[in-house]
């Protein structure tokens, strides 16, 4: 959808819900991507769901998680620092609607199933955000954290993800002369010493993995290696761990798709304030947004029916509250 479109669609709500406020431009790039994370969330998650987080960061998901709601809540993350930010933030929680646990470790080094009671086969949703890339560092690690995730899902459960969407990325950086891009919101720049040259990047005869470049957004936040998701290869993996992927949509087209009139998530869009006053996004966002994908893959088997959900969301809902966590309750995984 171009920038006309859209402005065309919300016109008629854009005084909605956001009378008088401002909307930044990377703050609306945010929001965007809270939409699309609330939005995945919504499509996969049934009331009463488990959820494994890996990559969970400070806990920026919680809420999307608490309105799914989730019945049980695992956040895992590498930065101690982020996971003591999102326990904070799971304690200011409402009512701590569902109980939580927290790990500090490398999702894609470690069995995290080792580090929990009962995490074989019983999880509902992992969600990965904004952080697979960090896993294409090599096929090893894609392994462990494909190995993570289909061990913790029952069958017929959802893993889902954001991440940028490296098809895009090839496609921008054959397009020109150097080894980067950039606009206003966003500086991509590759390694150019590993691929030695650029148009090797996911060619037959190179490893897909291990592919490097680093992504600043916004000059304020500093630049973080990344690796490109050669998506290919992931899908074929994926099947090794049962695993079968059903959606992979870049922000553009899942925008368009959702956010259409009449969509369920079309309000959700102006209450998050991710278009302006006048209902439209810059366009160095919108091309910003561009650089991201949505995936989706399923758990093979599963039998069709609720497998005890509606029952562990009555049993969430009667507790009315669970207890605040503890910080010495964390668990570090070696
Ligand atoms: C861009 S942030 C996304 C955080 C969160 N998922 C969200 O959407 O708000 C990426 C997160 O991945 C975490 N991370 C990166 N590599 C990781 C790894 N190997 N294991 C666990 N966490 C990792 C970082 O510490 C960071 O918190």
């Amino acid at each position: 959808m171009d920038n006309a479109a859209i402005s065309h669609h919300y016109n008629e709500r854009r005084d909605e819900g956001r009378k008088g406020r401002q909307t930044s431009p990377i703050l609306q790039l945010r929001n965007l991507n809270n939409w699309v994370k609330s939005v995945l969330i919504n499509l996969h998650t049934r009331p009463g769901a488990r959820v494994l987080d890996l990559c969970s960061g400070k806990g920026g998901d919680l809420q999307k998680w608490a309105r799914a709601p989730a019945s049980s809540y695992v956040a895992c993350d590498t930065a101690e620092v982020s996971v003591r930010q999102a326990l904070g933030r799971y304690n200011e929680l409402g009512r701590r609607p569902f109980p939580a646990v927290f790990l500090v470790g490398d999702c894609f080094a470690v069995d995290v199933l080792a580090h929990l009671e009962d995490g074989h086969g019983t999880f509902d949703v992992v969600s990965c955000q904004f952080a697979v890339h960090y896993a294409f560092e090599n096929e090893e690690r894609v392994r462990r954290m494909l190995s993570n995730v289909a061990g913790a899902l029952k069958p017929g459960g959802f893993f889902i993800g954001t991440t940028p969407d490296s098809s895009v990325l090839v496609r921008k950086l054959r397009a020109i002369p150097g080894m980067s891009f950039a606009n206003a919101v966003f500086k991509v720049v590759f390694d150019d010493t590993d691929p030695p040259h650029k148009n090797k990047a996911f060619s037959r005869d190179k490893s897909p993995y291990g592919i490097r470049y680093t992504f600043t957004l916004d000059t304020s936040v500093e630049d973080c290696p990344e690796y490109l998701v050669h998506f290919p290869s992931f899908e074929k993996l994926a099947v090794e761990y049962g695993l079968e992927l059903l959606l992979l949509q870049n922000f553009h087209h899942f925008f368009k798709e959702y956010s259409a009139s009449g969509s369920p998530y079309s309000d959700l869009l102006v209450r998050m304030r991710v278009l302006d006053e006048t209902g439209t996004m810059s366009a160095d966002q919108w091309d910003a947004a561009y650089l991201y994908t949505v995936f989706a893959f399923r758990k093979k088997g599963g039998d069709g029916t609720d497998g005890g959900l509606a029952a562990a969301a009555a049993e969430a809902a009667a507790m009315g509250g669970y207890p605040a966590a503890n910080e010495d309750d964390i668990i570090f995984m070696s």
